[in-house]
């Protein structure tokens, strides 16, 4: 067997002989997944075929986007999503449970080496466990769900070597932003982007999804990371054993177009600026340029546990900017409950946050904080594109959660480590 990128063996595995970067592979799907935005075209498309679902018990079904549902149309989206799940006998579900891609994760059936496709552009967050994640559209999922398999061009891949331990102030976050500064929204067009090195090994999972779920971001098919102790931990936490295929470490053998070597210990704190994602600077670059209207904890990119404790880290002692409206939004229940125990929930209400239901809330604009004309918002989560956040004329910043946290206290950019 030749040396391969983690890509290359997953695919290989699946098509039954070691596979080349552009190759065509028809491969078994081991996971679909769909929501209520795209759910409900994907399903009238798939009964128009008239054959049974594949396989009831490897479809995850979530309802996040329209949590609770803004209007009457999101409320029937979220009804049409619920009556297809039970048509079919769907088996795995989480409804009004926090973005998809997190619930995912916790629901325990995405394993290393498994194909995921989603009618979402971040299901590439399932490479955060090994898993081959892809965003799929509507048409070919129904494809899917008549017959469990799907085709994929093997991609060409760029290994990205992470060493050293990140500075105080300084976050997974600003890892994927530093990047997308480098190489820009196409940098890795179409490639299998795989991190690995003591530098990752060293993340704590929370963080470590950050990387694989803005793959896409960087233009990415892919976003896959080396798994190893703490992936079988995470996806058994009670300890049984993750099985022997858990640990995947990258080759350097293999054949990587490119490969980067990034000393997490060389970077800062950073910002992406409107209106686009690589429109990226220090985030002293940015300090003071705008009044801030929003900051946003949130989203399957920065609503998880880590980034709550640490934007506390950075909020504590101190009070929000009165003109800024501070909405955290936990990436699902499970973090909401965890939150709760540790008092972080009335940590955050006493600061005036208002702290909402698991979903993606304000992060695709769809409900839970729209922007009003000319406003600003630093944000945690992904995507900053004209009208992302629901509005054309509004701003959105997006950075680590520390620094949506000392953003939110001086009512502009900031850099965390003012708070530190
Ligand atoms: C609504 C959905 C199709 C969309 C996506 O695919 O990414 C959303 O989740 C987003 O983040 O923009
Ligand atoms: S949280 Fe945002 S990026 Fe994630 S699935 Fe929801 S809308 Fe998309």
């Amino acid at each position: 067997m030749p040396a391969q990128t983690l890509a290359e063996r997953i695919l290989s595995e699946k098509a039954g002989h070691p596979v080349r970067p552009g190759e065509v592979v028809d491969v078994e799907v081991d996971v679909a997944l769909t929501h209520e935005v795209l759910g409900p075209p994907t399903f009238k498309m798939f009964e128009e075929l008239g054959v049974p679902l594949w396989d009831p018990a490897k479809v995850f079904v979530t309802i996040d986007h329209f949590v609770p549902a803004a209007t009457a149309d999101q409320a029937n989206n979220n009804r049409a999503t619920i009556e297809a799940v039970e048509r079919h006998g769907i088996t795995g579900t989480a409804f009004y449970d926090g973005p998809s891609h997190q619930t995912l994760a916790e629901s325990g059936m995405v394993r290393p080496g498994m194909v995921v496709v989603g009618t979402d552009s971040h299901t590439c967050t399932a490479g955060a466990l090994g898993a081959f994640g892809t965003g799929i559209g509507s048409t070919e999922m129904a494809g899917v769900f008549a017959t469990g398999r799907i085709w994929f061009r093997v991609p060409a891949a760029t290994a990205v070597a992470l060493t050293g331990t990140l500075p105080r102030g300084v976050y997974a976050k600003d890892v994927v932003l530093h990047l997308l500064g480098r190489v820009g929204v196409a940098g890795f067009r179409y490639e299998s982007l795989e991190f690995g090195g003591p530098g990752l090994r060293g993340l704590p999972m929370d963080e470590r999804i950050v990387l694989a779920n803005m793959a896409v971001e960087l233009g990415a098919k892919v976003g896959l990371l080396e798994t190893d102790a703490a992936t079988a931990a995470f996806l058994d936490p009670a300890g049984a054993p993750a099985g022997p295929a858990a640990e995947r470490r990258i080759d350097p053998a293999a054949d990587y177009g490119r490969r980067f070597d990034i000393d997490l210990g060389d970077l800062g704190p950073m910002v992406a600026r409107p209106h686009s994602v690589d429109n990226v600077v220090p985030v002293a670059e940015a300090a003071g340029s705008v009044r801030l209207q929003q900051a946003f904890l949130g989203s399957c990119t920065g609503g998880r546990l880590t980034d709550y404790r640490n934007a506390l880290e950075v909020l504590d002692g101190h009070t929000v900017h009165p003109d800024v409206r501070l909405i955290v939004t936990p990436a699902s229940k499970r973090i909401y409950r965890q939150m709760l125990v540790e008092g972080m929930v009335a940590r955050f209400a006493e600061l005036g946050a208002m702290v909402m239901a698991p979903s993606c809330g304000a992060c695709a604009g769809l409900q839970g904080g729209v922007l009003g004309d000319g406003e600003n918002v630093v944000s945690s989560s992904n995507r900053n594109f004209v009208g992302r956040m629901g509005n054309p004329g509004a701003n959105v910043f997006l950075a680590s959660p520390a620094t949506v946290a000392a953003s939110a206290i001086t009512g502009t950019i900031t850099d965390p480590r003012t708070f530190l």
